[in-house]
């Protein structure tokens, strides 16, 4: 197995004690992280293959996006400035059903090559056609965790169809790519899903020991029809049929009483805060400082590009930062130190795997991220978090590492033919009729 090792960089570590390592190493064999602290003084008869010198660059844990739908970069800009339900119904539903296998194959490749262009090295992806999602996943070199979005809004013999297309997909993909790609069970949303099909799809994610995936409370609107049609509200109709009971991921949870956080931390039930999707359609701002008082586990989502409109996780980076301090008038409401572990150990608890990812940590996969410091935004050179956090862009990411291999060297994709994925996604755009 090939021994590399990163030298003379800033190590932002995100471990426990939250340590910089100035003039620090990282080194790493196959894919695992094997060395974490200062330069050693002689390399000589250390046996790496390869020794880069980063000469002051920040490494840090690759990013983790928990939350989106790859295949819509396809419709970047289509139907911006709209409410959810308006943009769902309207717009991105006709839209989406006349996407094919190619679609969503060639929407993925624009997604995956801005993902790994800006630091992100796992995501999670609820869609459709996910075999071609999987696939340019395990050709990429990404790691995410995948799921087959159901709604069920349609005949009972299509809502049975979708589950049986999701379990097979997850029969087949999980833990599949050298374990890089992991599967969770998906119903949409509780207002597109009738609780007979949300029970079925947890008693589907029981019996294939799957983690759980759906958006909730992300409008008022949802939160009145939940309440009109059940009686209950989101967190306590879906805790009512037994979803946390098992391991859960939402999206959103914007609209959220502080009875309903104490649920979500009574059963550890993950929160992805998609900031930027939720200020762009209008829904709100999720009660982020609230949750993270009391041990919800929050990370970061892009949602789609249909809505954010990129998936640059570091501008939901700095805005979970600024905007939960604007809202709440307290400027040490999501400090910057929390905000990066919303991106990276947060992330890593999302997809239900903080053992191995969001931390450089030895043992855990080497999947990091190298930013070029050599810029006029990252000086003076101090504060190294505070930089990343503020002043720092998707575009300063010079290499991105997924299980111990370069997809993007010196700003170079290496896994990814970009210029064919952008003329054939410009192609496939335009074959849909609007
Ligand atoms: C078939 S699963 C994916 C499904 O979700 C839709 N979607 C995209 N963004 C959002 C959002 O913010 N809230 C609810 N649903 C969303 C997407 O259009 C797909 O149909
Ligand atoms: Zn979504």
């Amino acid at each position: 197995m090939k021994k590399t090792i990163l030298i003379h960089a800033t190590v932002i570590t995100v471990n426990d004690k939250n340590e910089v390592i100035h003039d620090g190493a990282v080194a790493f064999e196959g894919d695992k992280i094997t060395y974490v602290g200062p330069t050693p003084e002689d390399l000589t008869d250390a046996g790496y293959d390869e020794v880069i010198d980063q000469k002051g660059d920040f490494i840090l844990p690759g990013l983790i996006n928990t939350h989106g739908h790859a295949g819509m970069s396809l419709l970047r800009g289509y139907a911006d400035d709209l409410p959810l339900q308006q943009w769902l119904e309207e717009k991105m539903w006709p839209l989406e059903a006349q996407f094919t296998a190619d679609s969503v194959k060639w929407g993925t490749q624009l997604s995956l090559i801005e993902m790994i262009r800006t630091g992100t090295t796992t995501f999670v992806d609820m869609y459709d056609h996910m075999d071609e999602v999987a696939k340019a996943v395990e050709a990429s070199g990404m790691r995410a965790r995948l799921c087959r979005g159901m709604i069920g809004l349609c005949s009972e013999e299509e809502r049975q169809t979708k589950l049986a297309d999701a379990t097979a997909f997850a029969k087949e993909w999980h833990n599949q790519a050298d374990g890089r790609i992991t599967v969770m069970m998906a119903p949409h949303a509780p207002y597109t899903c009738s609780p007979e099909f949300i029970t079925q799809i947890i008693e589907k994610a029981d019996e294939l020991s799957l983690p759980l995936h759906i958006h909730m409370s992300e409008t008022a609107w949802e939160v009145g029809q939940n309440e009109k049609d059940y009686g209950l509200r989101p967190v306590a109709h879906l805790e009512k049929l037994g979803m946390f009971n098992r391991p859960t991921l939402v999206a959103h949870a914007v609209h959220l009483t502080d009875e309903e956080i104490d649920i979500l931390a009574k059963y550890k039930v993950r929160v992805s805060h998609n900031v930027v999707s939720n200020l762009k359609l209008a829904s709100g701002v999720a009660p982020v400082p609230k949750m993270l008082a009391k041990g919800v586990s929050v990370s970061l989502g892009t949602d789609s590009s249909a809505s954010n409109n990129n998936l640059n996780l570091f501008e939901e980076l700095k805005l979970a930062a600024i905007l939960h301090k604007g809202v709440n008038n307290d400027p040490v409401a999501v400090p910057a130190e929390e905000a990066l572990r919303m991106a990276t150990r947060y992330g890593a608890d999302g997809v239900f795997q903080s053992d191995t990812l969001g931390s450089i940590e030895v043992g855990k996969q080497a999947d990091l991220i190298v930013l070029d410091s050599h810029q006029a935004h990252f000086h003076p050179a101090h504060e190294p978090i505070s930089h990343v956090v503020y002043a720092a862009n998707g575009r300063d990411v010079k290499d991105t590492i997924v299980a111990g291999k370069f997809l993007m060297r010196n700003h170079k994709l290496l896994t990814i033919d970009e210029e064919r994925a952008i003329y054939e996604a410009n192609r496939m755009f335009q074959k849909l009729k609007r």
